[in-house]
């Protein structure tokens, strides 16, 4: 093509089209409709979309290359601006299995280092086209962060009921945020300020969804090294925050010089100091923290700063951060439990998981197909006949609106003991029925005092979800309380 070439009306049209579905949500309904409009001619039966898509835009690509590599030079500005996206778009896609297995390596071998074959060949067609080395760098990073995003959310987050599919969009726009094109130009290097909030109840899978996201982040291609400058897989780090006594959460966070305090022997890394600048942090169970230490992690949000404890060296935070809690944040913001400044700093975005009860209301084949993956995790291969079984089994422990008060995880456990037993232990299920029924009654007859209110609801939350943790979790009560009223409860002629 001659030097700033226009392109035809007709091209440019397709280009428009081609470049919209490029930027959209690959989880979304939207996009779908726009592949089918485009290219619903090609799509046959069991074909993914990106492929009837691949079919038509390589046609318009060898058409418009007939007379050589047709590039961006080759156009005007407003002309080049519309074909970019379809060439990122075709190059993207021919290099999908080998993005796939260098994501494998680097997850199982912890490696950063790319084979040349693929870096040198992808970055070649790039330069062709008419990117600069800088900017073919820069795609093939993005490249390589899409193709991680699509796969753990996708493999990550199963599940297609709507609330499910909802989630992963939502997931996806917290790591590319709803407008890919403003992700493009301004944000990817941008992100670490966008602090994401998940909420929902235990077990509805806050944990995977913040790996999902920490594992997407935007980590650069280091082009004449020939290597990312992190690994992915060390780019997320979580704490649970429950797991440790107040007096050592400060130190797990900030870290501790030697000599800081009675026990502090050696100098100690916090997560801050651990997590690297293009990593993501993941603060579980925020909603467990003191106010003294919620006031200093807002700190470290606005100022991107932290002293270990003992240290008068301020240390520098340049990861993202994301909090997970599956208590009422507003209950905890009423009792003056959470700071809303922390609250509002904290949630760029919020995202609550729904409930496998929601899920299944929504979809209740779901239940079969969470059967078949968590049978596919544990037996190591997929076999719909032991998911045939489990699924029997499950039908004939559980009443048909079981309210799978522990999600997932409950769920999870549920499939293992029947592996183990043949069946869900009903009886643990319907003792729990039978409590909350005693319990009912004895506070409609009038007849409980507060504590023994409170102990006969922990025992009834323990004997559905089967740890004083979780019961602390649901009470808001500490674990020690909570284990206290779980005791005392047997102990008291009630509605056990
Ligand atoms: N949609 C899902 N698809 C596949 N597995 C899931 C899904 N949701 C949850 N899980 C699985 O359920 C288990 C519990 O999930 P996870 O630990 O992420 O829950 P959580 O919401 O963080 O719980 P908690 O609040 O108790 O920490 C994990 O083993 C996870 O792999």
């Amino acid at each position: 093509m001659a030097a700033s070439q226009m392109l035809s009306a007709r091209d440019r049209d397709f280009f428009l089209r081609i470049g919209k579905i490029v930027f959209a949500n690959p989880f979304s309904e939207i996009r779908a409709q726009q592949v089918r409009e485009v290219a619903g001619d090609f799509m046959r039966p069991g074909m993914a979309d990106a492929e009837a898509l691949m079919t038509v835009i390589n046609r318009r690509l060898q058409a418009l290359d007939a007379q050589g590599t047709f590039a961006l030079s080759d156009l005007t500005a407003e002309d080049a601006h519309c074909a970019k996206p379809v060439f990122l778009f075709d190059v993207y896609h021919r290099h999908l299995a080998g993005l796939d297995a260098l994501i494998e390596r680097q997850a199982s071998q912890r490696e950063t280092r790319v084979d040349a074959t693929l870096a040198d060949r992808l970055l070649g067609e790039l330069v062709r086209r008419g990117f600069s080395d800088e900017e073919a760098a820069r795609y093939f990073a993005l490249f390589h962060q899409l193709r991680r995003a699509y796969y753990f959310i996708e493999a990550g987050l199963v599940g297609e009921s709507p609330s499910m599919k909802s989630l992963r969009r939502a997931l996806w726009n917290n790591v590319f945020t709803h407008d890919m094109q403003l992700f493009d130009t301004h944000l990817w290097k941008r992100m670490e300020d966008f602090s994401t909030l998940l909420l929902g109840e235990t077990g509805t899978g806050k944990g995977q969804a913040a790996a999902a996201i920490g594992r997407s982040g935007h980590i650069p291609y280091l082009w004449q090294q020939r290597r990312f400058a992190a690994n992915f897989a060390d780019s997320f780090i979580a704490i649970n925050l429950s797991q440790f006594p107040e007096t050592l959460i400060e130190s797990e966070l900030f870290g501790h010089r030697k000599g800081a305090f009675t026990g502090a022997i050696e100098h100690h890394d916090g997560v801050l100091a651990r997590s690297s600048a293009h990593g993501t942090l993941l603060l579980d169970e925020i909603g467990e923290v003191s106010i003294p230490i919620q006031i200093k992690l807002l700190q470290v949000l606005q100022e991107r700063s932290f002293t270990p404890i003992g240290s008068h060296q301020t240390q520098r935070f340049a990861g993202r951060v994301i909090a997970a809690t599956n208590r009422p944040v507003h209950q905890l913001i009423a009792r003056g439990e959470f700071r809303h400044d922390f609250y509002y700093r904290l949630c760029s975005d919020a995202i609550t998981l729904p409930t496998l009860r929601q899920r299944l209301a929504e979809a209740p084949d779901e239940l079969a197909r969470l059967v078949g993956l968590l049978v596919t995790r544990m037996l190591g291969v997929a076999d719909a006949t032991v998911g045939g079984r489990v699924l029997d089994a499950l039908a004939g422990c559980l009443p048909a609106d079981y309210p799978w008060p522990g999600n997932v995880r409950e769920l999870e456990q549920a499939v293992r003991r029947i592996l183990l037993t043949g069946r869900y232990d009903a009886a643990i299920e319907a003792s729990a029925g039978a409590s909350s029924d005693a319990l009912l009654q004895a506070i409609d007859d009038g007849r409980l005092g507060a504590s023994a209110l409170l102990a006969g609801y922990c025992q009834l939350l323990y004997k559905r979800l089967g740890t004083y943790e979780e019961v602390a979790r649901r009470t808001g009560l500490d674990r020690r309380t909570a284990r206290k009223y779980i005791h005392q409860q047997a102990d008291t002629a009630g509605p056990a």
